[in-house]
């Protein structure tokens, strides 16, 4: 790639979540097994690296989301679930913040989840490492504590949609571009996050993040 993988965050176009994908929150929800990937698109505006602050709006109540993130190498456009891999340049790791009280009023009038996820700095981010640094992305642990008391600890072999079957699915619905960012879903035990709360997070042991909630 032309550009340092390490600051994907300043020239990726999108990022692109996955919904529900985690058979652990299914169970904790109580909600039915997804069928296909649930994607929604998040505003680059939302990233933030380590030394900024989470800062939640007035009026939000805010959850943090541990989630494995996939970076994409090359354009990719229809690709299969197989042919998906070679479209990956890494992996960060990264919080997809979400306004619950946002979020839960938009999912009972059917409106999109644009405004819950898409406020600045709902998208806190790890650097990336190269895909060959991971070796296993489909059984590879992530947690996030809050205060140092551990909230999600999983692997994402939990997931409903394997990275490559939401790379594949992403590519066939619209254009990926070098620097994109997939999130990948978060497991059980989202919880809201306050003013003064530290919240870390890990991946393996090849990433781990830590950001504090501005007061
Ligand atoms: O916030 C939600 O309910 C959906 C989501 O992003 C996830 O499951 O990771
Ligand atoms: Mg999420």
């Amino acid at each position: 790639m032309a550009r340092d993988l390490k600051q994907f965050y300043s020239f990726g176009k999108k990022i692109i979540g996955a919904g529900v994908n985690y058979r652990s929150l299914v169970a904790e929800r109580n909600v039915a097994v997804p069928k296909q990937p649930i994607l929604f698109l998040k505003p680059t505006t939302t990233y933030i690296s380590e030394g900024q602050e989470i800062e939640i709006p007035p009026g939000y109540e805010v959850d943090h989301e541990v989630e494995l993130g996939v970076i994409i190498g090359r354009k990719c456009k229809n690709v299969s679930p197989d042919e998906a891999e070679n479209y990956i340049a890494g992996f960060c790791l990264a919080l997809d913040l979400t306004a619950t009280n946002l979020i839960k009023e938009a999912r009972a009038n059917g409106h999109p989840w644009t405004v819950s996820k898409g406020f600045d700095t709902a998208t806190p981010v790890s650097e990336a490492i190269a895909k060959t640094t991971l070796s296993c992305h489909d059984d590879v642990r992530l947690w996030c504590s809050v205060n140092d008391v551990v909230r999600q600890d999983n692997t994402t072999a939990d997931m409903v949609f394997s990275v490559k079957e939401l790379v594949s699915f992403a590519s066939k619905n619209m254009t990926l571009e070098p620097y994109d960012l997939i999130l990948t879903g978060s497991p059980a035990g989202v919880g809201p996050i306050r003013p003064g709360d530290v919240v870390k997070a890990g991946l393996g042991s090849e990433l781990s993040i830590c950001f504090t909630v501005k007061k």
